[in-house]
């Protein structure tokens, strides 16, 4: 979704855009010629698998090659049960919907082990599978020579109106799902490595109703197409059509909701007006495909969006927001939480050991830090400090040793149970959905703590939308609480650097975790942003929070901890209060005149 944020894709902004799909859904209406309405029926039947497409691939950021043969399904489980069993045509749509889904399901099992690529090849196969077994089958198929007698029960007018409405229901889709935490934990899986998955999102299960979703909405379009064609043969669903649905988001501008749109319409309107180009078309699709890529990564809209803002920058004045008087960020974090929670037995690290190629990056390390303490974890670059917070987050699973946090044990268990265990983080480089508003990024971090189940979400039931309302105003306060002037609505790659950092703390807060980690925190950060920092961490802790600090400004790091570990090649040297870990006289010698 580079651009699904509520900025870019409102229509405040993209009201030109809306003006000209409005403009060419109405011309059939005005040309008012059969053969109009049937051309116009084609490039929304296409329009339609590319809204689905645009959510697996553009939000997703999974590249199927197998798209075209998923509407290959749905055209003939609709032509079949139409022409041999006689089924009417909405009750056939409604099978090839679930066939769809079903297909996208099983397409999608390989692309929770195999990366992009890989995946994109084991799509081609499918594609080649689907056309050999339609051959295959041909007394039910009708084989190479083509599937006839698909009852013509809808005009072309009728079939058109069919297809804008379900048009509109698919954006209304796309557009509801990428405002939810499924569309933030399906492009935070994308694009923030790890930052879902400890954020406790469940990103296999997500990339499968992706899958779902996009295989649905191929098969309605499979459907509309047997409705609208009316003889069905293998080729018509071949790996071109699979391309085509990449190169119009592509075209259209990748994960945005008139993106599809607008790249079927570009690309339909070419071929059609320039006819002689029609054998031509897979040229086209590929040197476009690489033009884009290369040259406009953004699409026609992106192009036409990045024109107008050029315009507008010229005229607006910058929004201002005012610092806010800071508050007790702890309060605002942990509102429920109550000094018997800090008679829990905090975080214990005890024992672990990781190699990678036989060398240790931890050896036999263990630390513990009270309930609501603030532990710093200090030693020089590669002595382990990461691995660590790897380790208790799940991202590395120990050789030996193990983790518990008041007792429970957490090693064994994979990042996003983890992360609903109870244990957040920020990393070394803010890892943020750049494209997406502040408040959007501090929202992934509630993804664990909303209560609508996906179908409420997907239908907006009134749970889902008070879940919404609940963390947004949340997030907000916690944004609010770090007192720094910081626009909710601004897309958070365009915040400096120590402000991201502390929006990710802000996103790490949200499910109201028991224990913190923060992975080099003070990095970059200006004096107020420090200041800042320093009290959200003093607020935290006293509210009970359990705090880890991997930290190189030992200077700062040793005025705020109230324990300390030293580490060095994996193993610790020491451990204990401030006093005595800087204190040590192999730390002040060894280390201190590095770190400090
Ligand atoms: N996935 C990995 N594969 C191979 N080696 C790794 C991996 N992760 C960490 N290491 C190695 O483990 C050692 C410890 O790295 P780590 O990043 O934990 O150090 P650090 O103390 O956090 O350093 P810094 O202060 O520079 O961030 C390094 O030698 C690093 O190269």
């Amino acid at each position: 979704m580079s651009s699904s944020s509520a900025g870019r894709d409102g229509f405040a902004r993209t009201w030109p855009w809306w003006v000209l799909v409005a403009a060419a859904a109405l011309f059939p209406f005005i040309a008012g010629s059969d053969y109009i309405f049937f051309k116009a029926g084609m490039v929304g039947i296409y329009i339609l698998v590319a809204i689905g497409f645009n959510l697996l691939y553009g939000i997703g950021g999974q590249v199927s090659l197998g798209h075209g043969a998923i509407l290959g399904v749905g055209a003939y489980v609709t032509g079949v049960l139409m022409a041999k069993y006689a089924w009417g045509f909405y009750p056939a749509g409604v099978a090839a919907i679930v066939a769809g889904a079903l297909v996208g399901v099983i397409l999608g099992l390989p692309a929770l082990r195999l990366s992009t690529w890989y995946f994109a090849l084991i799509t081609l196969g499918f594609s080649q599978v689907v056309v050999g077994l339609v051959e295959h089958f041909k007394d039910l198929t009708g084989g190479h020579g083509g599937l006839v007698g698909i009852p013509i029960l809808l005009m072309p007018d009728q079939l058109y109106v069919i297809v804008l409405i379900c048009i509109v229901a698919g954006l209304t889709l796309y557009r509801t799902i990428t405002h939810s935490r499924l569309g933030r934990g399906l492009l935070a899986g994308k694009e923030a490595g790890e930052a879902g998955a400890i954020s406790g999102v469940p990103a296999k299960g997500l990339k499968l109703f992706a899958f779902a979703l996009s295989g649905a909405f191929a098969g309605a379009g499979g459907a509309l197409f047997a409705a609208e064609q009316q003889v069905l043969t293998p080729p018509q669903f071949g790996v071109e059509l699979s391309i085509f649905f990449i190169v119009v988001v592509v075209a259209g501008g990748t994960g945005r909701w008139l993106g599809p749109v607008i790249g079927s319409l570009a690309f339909f309107a070419l071929p059609e007006l320039l006819t002689s180009l029609e054998e031509w078309r897979v040229v086209i699709y590929g040197a476009a495909l690489l033009a884009f890529m290369a040259f406009a990564p953004d699409g026609i809209m992106g192009a036409g969006d990045a024109l107008i803002e050029r315009i507008r920058r010229r005229t607006r004045k910058p929004r201002v927001i005012p610092p806010r008087e800071p508050v007790d960020v702890g309060k605002v974090a942990l509102p429920g939480r109550d000094d018997k929670e800090l008679q829990g037995a905090g975080l214990v690290v005890d024992g672990v050991t990781i190699r990678f190629g036989g060398i240790a990056a931890l050896d036999g390390a263990s630390l513990a830090v009270r309930p609501g303490g603030i532990h710093a974890l200090v030693g020089p670059n590669g002595s382990g400090k990461t691995t660590l917070l790897n380790v208790i987050t799940g991202i590395y699973v120990p050789d030996e040793g193990r983790v518990t946090l008041d007792a429970r044990e957490l090693t064994g268990n994979v990042p996003w149970r983890i992360a609903r265990m109870g244990v957040s983080r920020t990393f070394q480089t803010p890892r943020l959905l750049k494209e997406l508003s502040v408040r959007e990024n501090i929202l992934l971090g509630g993804y664990p703590v909303e209560h609508a189940s996906t179908p409420e979400v997907i239908a907006r039931l009134p749970r889902a939308r008070r879940d919404a309302k609940l963390l947004r105003a949340r997030a907000d306060a916690l944004l609010s609480a770090l007192g720094l002037p910081i626009d909710p609505e601004a897309p958070a790659g365009e915040l400096p650097h120590g402000r991201q950092r502390l929006v990710e703390i802000a996103r790490a807060l949200m499910a109201e975790p028991g224990v913190l980690l923060l992975d080099e925190p003070a990095a970059g950060l200006s004096a107020d942003e420090l200041e800042s920092l320093d009290h959200v961490i003093r607020d935290l802790s006293a509210a009970g929070l359990t705090v880890l600090l991997v930290e190189h400004h030992i200077g700062w790091v040793r005025s705020i901890c109230d324990s300390a570990t030293v580490l060095d090649q994996g193993r610790v040297v020491t451990d204990g209060t401030p006093e005595e870990v800087f204190g040590h006289a192999r730390v002040r010698e060894t280390y201190l005149g590095v770190m400090g």
